[in-house]
C-alpha cells in the first residue's frame, strides 16, 4: 500500500543525529507517564459516558491490554506492554467472557466497517469509527450547540476521516493521519478540540493549531468560529497586531492558531505561555517538519507546549516516511489514520498533462484554452514570485480578469487577492505555492500547473484545490523538455488516481531525489525590443 511512499519523498531523508534534541525533547513525555496517567484519571470521574470508559480502558491498557485493531503494531510503547497481555490472555483462556466475546464481535464490525470506508489504521485500542454525526452525542455526550452547527454547515454526514480521527482524538489518543486533499481534515481536528475543551475558560492558553501559511491560519480560524458559534469560545488567530503586545505572558484563549513563525517570535520576545495546552494540532505536517526554516521554528512552539497530559495530532494529505518515522519516535501510544492510499491524488479530479515546448508555448497555450473555454474559478500555479508577477502582468494585458498571489505583497493584498477569487470578482488567480496547501476555495473547476511543480507532493497539493468535498475537478499540468525528465513521478500518480497516461511516460527512467526547479525564461508575449521602449 505504501510504495508510492519511496518515489514521491525520494531523497528526502531526517537526519536523526542533527535533530538529537528534537528526538529527546518529544520523548521527554515517556519520563512523565505517571502524571500523565494520573491525570487522565482524574479526568475519567467526570467524564461523558464512553469517555469514561475509555480512559478507564486507557489505564487498564497501560498496566495490562495491549490490542492491535488493525494492520501491524509500529509503537513502540506498545512492544513494551506485550509481554503483560499473555497474562491476562492466559487468565481467559479459562473461559472467554461475555465482554471479551462482544469487544471481538465489536472488532469485526469497526473492521468491515473500516474496510467499507477505506480506514486504514494502526495502533493499540483503536477506538471504533463513527457512523453518524448524532454518535457524537450518544458516545461522548457533545453539546448541542455543536450538532446545530454542524447541521447548519450542511454537514450530513463524517467524511472518513472524520469517522476514525474524531473518535480517536475524543478518547484522549494522540495521532497522525493522512487523507487526501479536500476530505475533512480540519473539522477532523476542530470537532473533537471543540468537544474536549467544554467551555471557555481563562486557564491559559488551552490549545494550539500550527498551520504553514498565514492564509491557512486565516482560514482555520474562521472555520473553527463558525464551529464554535453559539458557545463563548476566545479563539484567535495570532497576527502582527497581537505580536505588538509589549507581553504576552498573561495572554489566555481557548484556541490559538498560528504559523510557526510568529508563535516562535511570540515566545521569545513576548514570553507568551504555551504550558498550560492541551491540544496541539501539526496541520500540514510535513511542510511543518520540513528540514531547515520551518522545523527549526515548530522546534521551540512543540518545546514551550510542556503540559505533560497534552494530546498531540498530525495531519496532511501527504505523509513522508521521514515524518511518519519522527511522528512515531515523538508521540505517545499514537494512532495511525490513513485513508485510502497514502500519498495519492484525490481520485475526483480529473489529470492531464500537456507539452507546451518551450516557456512561449505555455503562454500560447493558455490564452489559447481561455479564449475557447475559461470555465472560472480556475487557479494557475507557477514556480516563483517573479513569474507570478510576470504572468498577471500578460494576463492584465490581455483583459482577463485576474489576481495574483504570492510573498512579495503585503498582507492586505495578499487577504484582497483570496477574498476577491472567493467572491468571484476575480476569474483567475495566479499563485506560487504559498496557497497550494490547505487552502479551501469553493468549487475550483481547475488547477494549471503553468509551472511543473517541483515535487510529487507539490503536485498532490496544488491540485487538491480543486475537486474538494466529493465535487469533480479539472487539472492541466504544462510540461517543456526541461520537464520530461520529472514526468514520470506526476504520471505515476495520475495513474494511481485512475487517470490515462501515455505509456512511454511511465517506462522514463526513474529519478531520485532533488527538488525541480529549473532556471525558466520570462514570461512574455511582446518582443523584446518593445519592453525597452516602454520604459
Ligand atoms: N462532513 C462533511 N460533509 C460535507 N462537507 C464537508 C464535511 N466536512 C468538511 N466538509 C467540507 O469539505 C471541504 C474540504 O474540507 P477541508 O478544507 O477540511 O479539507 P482538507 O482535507 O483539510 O483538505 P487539504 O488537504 O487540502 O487541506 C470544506 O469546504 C468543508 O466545508
Amino acid at each position: 500500500m505504501e510504495k508510492g511512499a519511496s518515489f514521491l519523498f525520494a531523497g528526502v531523508s531526517f537526519d536523526k543525529k542533527k535533530f538529537a534534541s528534537d528526538f529527546s525533547r518529544f520523548k521527554e513525555k515517556k519520563k512523565n507517564e505517571t502524571s500523565a496517567d494520573d491525570f487522565s484519571l482524574f479526568k475519567s470521574e467526570e467524564a461523558e459516558p464512553e469517555e469514561a470508559t475509555v480512559s478507564a480502558k486507557k489505564r487498564k491498557r497501560k498496566s495490562s491490554v495491549t490490542e492491535t485493531v488493525e494492520g501491524f503494531n509500529v509503537f513502540k510503547s506498545s512492544k513494551k506492554l506485550a509481554p503483560v497481555v499473555n497474562k491476562e490472555n492466559d487468565k481467559e483462556e479459562d473461559g472467554p467472557s461475555k465482554a471479551k466475546k462482544e469487544l471481538n464481535r465489536q472488532t469485526e464490525r469497526d473492521t468491515l466497517f473500516r474496510k467499507k470506508y477505506n480506514i486504514h489504521v494502526s495502533g493499540t485500542n483503536v477506538p471504533s469509527p463513527l457512523k453518524t454525526f448524532a454518535e457524537l452525542s450518544l458516545r461522548y455526550g457533545c453539546d448541542s450547540y455543536l450538532l446545530h452547527n454542524l447541521a447548519e454547515l450542511g454537514y450530513k454526514e463524517p467524511t472518513p476521516i472524520q469517522r476514525q480521527a474524531i473518535p480517536v482524538l475524543l478518547s484522549d489518543r494522540e495521532c497522525f493521519a493522512c487523507a487526501p486533499t479536500g476530505s475533512g481534515k480540519t473539522l477532523a481536528f476542530l470537532c473533537p478540540m471543540l468537544m474536549k475543551l467544554k467551555h471557555t475558560s481563562k486557564d491559559g492558553i488551552r490549545a494550539v493549531i500550527l498551520c504553514p501559511t498565514r492564509e491557512l491560519a486565516a482560514q482555520t480560524t474562521r472555520e473553527c468560529k463558525k464551529l464554535a458559534r453559539g458557545n463563548k469560545f476566545n479563539i484567535k488567530l495570532m497576527k502582527k497586531e497581537l505580536l505588538r503586545s509589549a507581553d504576552l505572558s498573561k495572554f489566555s484563549c481557548d484556541i490559538l492558531i498560528s504559523t510557526p513563525l510568529r508563535l516562535r517570535l511570540a515566545i521569545r520576545k513576548k514570553k507568551i505561555d504555551l504550558s498550560r495546552v492541551e491540544h496541539l494540532v501539526l496541520d500540514e505536517a510535513d511542510k511543518l517538519f520540513e528540514v531547515g526554516n520551518m522545523l527549526k521554528q515548530i522546534d521551540p512552539v512543540v518545546k514551550a507546549c510542556s503540559n505533560p497530559s497534552i494530546t498531540r495530532s498530525l495531519f496532511s494529505a501527504t505523509l513522508p516516511d521521514f515524518v511518519e518515522e519522527l511522528a512515531r519516535s515523538i508521540m505517545h501510544d499514537a494512532v495511525r489514520v490513513i485513508i485510502g492510499r497514502k500519498n495519492t491524488a484525490s481520485e475526483s479530479i480529473k489529470q492531464k498533462l500537456v507539452f507546451a515546448g518551450s516557456e512561449e508555448g505555455k503562454l500560447l497555450a493558455l490564452c489559447q484554452s481561455f479564449a475557447e473555454s475559461l470555465n472560472p474559478p480556475v487557479l494557475i500555479f507557477v514556480q516563483s514570485k517573479e513569474r507570478a508577477k510576470e504572468l498577471y502582468g500578460e494576463l492584465a494585458f490581455d483583459n482577463i480578469r485576474a489576481g495574483v498571489i504570492h510573498a512579495d505583497l503585503s498582507q492586505t493584498q495578499r487577504d484582497d487577492a483570496v477574498d476577491d477569487f472567493r467572491a468571484g470578482k476575480t476569474w483567475v488567480l495566479i499563485a506560487t505555492d504559498v496557497i497550494a496547501r490547505g487552502m479551501d476555495f469553493k468549487g475550483v473547476n481547475c488547477v494549471i500547473n503553468y509551472d511543473f511543480p517541483d515535487s510529487a507532493a507539490a503536485y498532490i497539493h496544488r491540485i487538491g484545490r480543486s475537486g474538494r468535498a466529493g465535487r469533480s475537478g479539472e487539472a492541466i499540468t504544462f510540461y517543456t523538455e526541461d520537464d520530461i525528465p520529472f514526468l514520470r513521478n506526476i504520471a505515476n500518480l495520475m495513474k494511481a488516481s485512475g487517470c490515462e497516461v501515455p505509456s512511454w511516460i511511465l517506462a522514463l527512467p526513474k529519478l531520485k531525489g532533488k527538488k525541480h526547479r529549473p532556471r525558466r525564461d520570462s514570461i512574455s508575449t511582446k518582443p523584446k525590443d518593445d519592453s525597452i521602449a516602454k520604459q
